[in-house]
């Protein structure tokens, strides 16, 4: 890592030898006339889990790793390094991650047991985010667990991002893998505008190449944002309906029955939109609206989700909507005021709601609006994407829906969460003698169809890390595109003090955002007559 070159595109000794041996066999067959896999047997992963006493960490990524290591998907040498600041044992780290792991409804056969063993991998080192020293030092620990093998090395910046870079730093010059891969998993926010975000990523380039980076979204992790390339590329009869011809508006959603609880402090030097949206529903928008990748490669699905990103209107202030929620008391329960955060200060006009109307300018989407809403201490928690079709033209039966069109209409609705489905509102007879019409939902209800426990997000990208798999990541070039979109804005937003729309806490959030759907003739269909909503 020190050296700039990723180790990842390097041959360790041992593959260069089977390189050279693959000249004339093949992989598998060398491994087994060799009589062994050199990747379980040869190899270690070492997880450095950096801020590893903080809540993310505590919260997701231990909890992650034990299921990843209870489905048997963890490589057969591996250890986990907690890494930190704070003074603890091997023994109280492994206390303070017993008391987060928890096992699957589907899976308790030998929970228990599996726990222990999980836990005897788990280590702990503390020392300070900028010291080569204290960094030197893990890497001796490491050595000693790595006992001579190839040693692969993952590290998670589970840090606030001020000391990502003197991590990086550290990390790279005194515990980098030697023989073996480097890799860096950095959670978001990854800058706060595009020149914030260029310069962390120079700054990670000084210590890094693009492969060893991997930076995090933790939504494309989600089943159903991983589905949705399965959907439109599978089905024949969606993709030739994915377009401007058929498709009206397109919503993404999200929505959270809690405040900014505890995290007040980071989250209003970001506020909604780049906490929500710059992100999470920009990534599921660029997903959704692709072109069909040349393969399922990650070089190929990024190239085309940039492609959709550089094609879309940079946003316009007269198109966003913003909010803040205001305290509220309902059936004797006081809920508070964003600004009653002691972390927040009390005159802060932190969006902690937005809604927007985005383009996307290409031949495919020109004309249709994606509209985005996002917002904390809303009456529900939910995450979905919303497909609204055209009216069915010269439809014989629109006199039986009134003068209600957009009733009528077909909608797709994905739900990422919670309670993941995939329904189609479609238009049916009423059963009878009469001719009444009605609109029903075929429904794909995961629960219902299927026993499994849906994994969380962050088991399926730490494996992919692990494993070097970069599709659900996202590269350097993405993320400038999609700080290009929001940058302009949200540096108007700030110069002109624009003053957010209060809304009662646990509401459905500003009224402005049902205007600005309005003004495209939409309608938001998470308040509609849905069903399932
Ligand atoms: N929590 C969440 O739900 C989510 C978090 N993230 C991102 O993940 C990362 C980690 O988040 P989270 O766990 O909540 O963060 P925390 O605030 O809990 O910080 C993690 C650890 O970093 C150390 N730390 C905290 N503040 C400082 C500081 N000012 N200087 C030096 N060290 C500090 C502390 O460890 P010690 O004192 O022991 O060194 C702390 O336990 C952040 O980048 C965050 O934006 C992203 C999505 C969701
Ligand atoms: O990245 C973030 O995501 C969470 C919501 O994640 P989810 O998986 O629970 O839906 C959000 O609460 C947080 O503010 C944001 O930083």
């Amino acid at each position: 890592m020190a050296t700039k070159v990723s180790p990842v595109e390097k041959e360790t000794p041992i593959e260069k030898l089977k390189s050279e041996l693959l000249s004339v066999t093949s992989s598998n067959e060398w491994d087994e006339k060799a009589g062994f896999d050199i990747n379980e047997n040869e190899s270690t992963v070492s997880i450095t889990v950096v801020g590893a006493s903080g809540d993310l960490a505590k919260k997701k990524i231990f909890p992650a790793l034990f299921a990843l290591y209870y489905e048997g998907c963890l490589p057969k040498h591996f250890t986990v390094y907690g890494y930190a600041r704070s003074k603890m044992t091997d023994a109280e780290l492994r206390n303070m991650v017993s008391k987060t792991l928890t096992c699957r409804i589907d899976k308790r056969e030998n929970c228990g047991e599996k726990m222990e063993e999980f836990l005897k991998r788990c280590f702990y080192h503390s020392g300070q985010y900028d010291s080569e020293e204290n960094f030197a030092q893990l890497d001796k620990k490491l050595k000693e667990h790595e006992g001579g093998k190839v040693s692969n090395r993952l590290f998670y910046l589970s840090i606030p991002p001020n000391i990502f870079i003197d991590a990086v730093k550290c990390a790279s010059s005194s515990a980098s893998s030697g023989n073996g891969w480097t890799r860096v998993i950095v959670e978001k926010p990854f800058g706060r505008d595009s020149d914030s975000s260029a310069a962390l990523t120079k700054s990670l380039k000084q210590y890094l190449t693009e492969d060893q980076i991997f930076r995090i979204d933790h939504y494309l992790g989600k089943e159903l944002v991983e589905n949705l390339s399965v959907l439109r590329f599978s089905n024949l009869i969606f993709e030739p309906l994915w377009s401007r011809q058929y498709i009206r508006n397109v919503q993404l959603i999200f929505s959270e029955d809690f405040g900014t609880e505890g995290r007040g402090g980071y989250f209003d030097h970001y506020g909604i939109i780049r906490d929500i949206m710059q992100n999470h529903l920009l990534q599921i928008l660029a997903l959704f609206a692709m072109e069909t990748p040349v393969s399922l490669d990650a070089e190929d699905i990024r190239n085309e989700k940039v492609k959709v990103l550089r094609s879309m209107r940079p946003l316009q202030l007269e198109d966003v909507v913003i909010g803040q929620y205001k305290s509220h008391s309902k059936g004797g329960v006081t809920y508070p005021a964003y600004t009653d955060d002691k972390t927040v200060p009390k005159d802060s006009l932190t969006p902690t709601f937005a809604a927007a109307a985005l383009f996307i300018d290409n031949a495919r989407w020109d004309g249709v609006p994606f509209l985005m809403k996002a917002g904390k201490a809303l009456h529900n928690k939910r995450a979905e994407i919303r497909v609204q079709f055209r009216h069915v033209p010269g439809n014989l039966y629109n006199r039986n829906f009134g003068t209600d069109l957009d009733q009528a209409t077909n909608e797709l609705v994905i739900r990422v969460q919670p309670d993941e489905a995939i329904y189609l509102k479609i238009n049916n007879k009423v059963p009878g003698l009469g001719m009444r019409l009605d609109c029903s939902n075929l429904n794909l209800h995961y629960a219902a169809r299927y026993s499994k426990e849906i994994p969380d997000a962050y088991e399926r990208l730490l494996l992919d890390a692990i494993e070097g798999e970069r599709r659900l990541f996202i590269r350097s070039d993405e993320l400038d595109a999609a700080w290009s979109l929001f940058t302009p804005v949200l540096a108007e937003l700030e110069e002109k003090k624009i003053m957010p729309e209060y809304y009662p806490y646990g509401s459905r959030g500003p009224v402005g955002a049902h205007y600005l759907a309005a003004r495209y003739n939409v309608r938001w269909g998470d308040l509609g007559l849905d069903q399932s909503a």
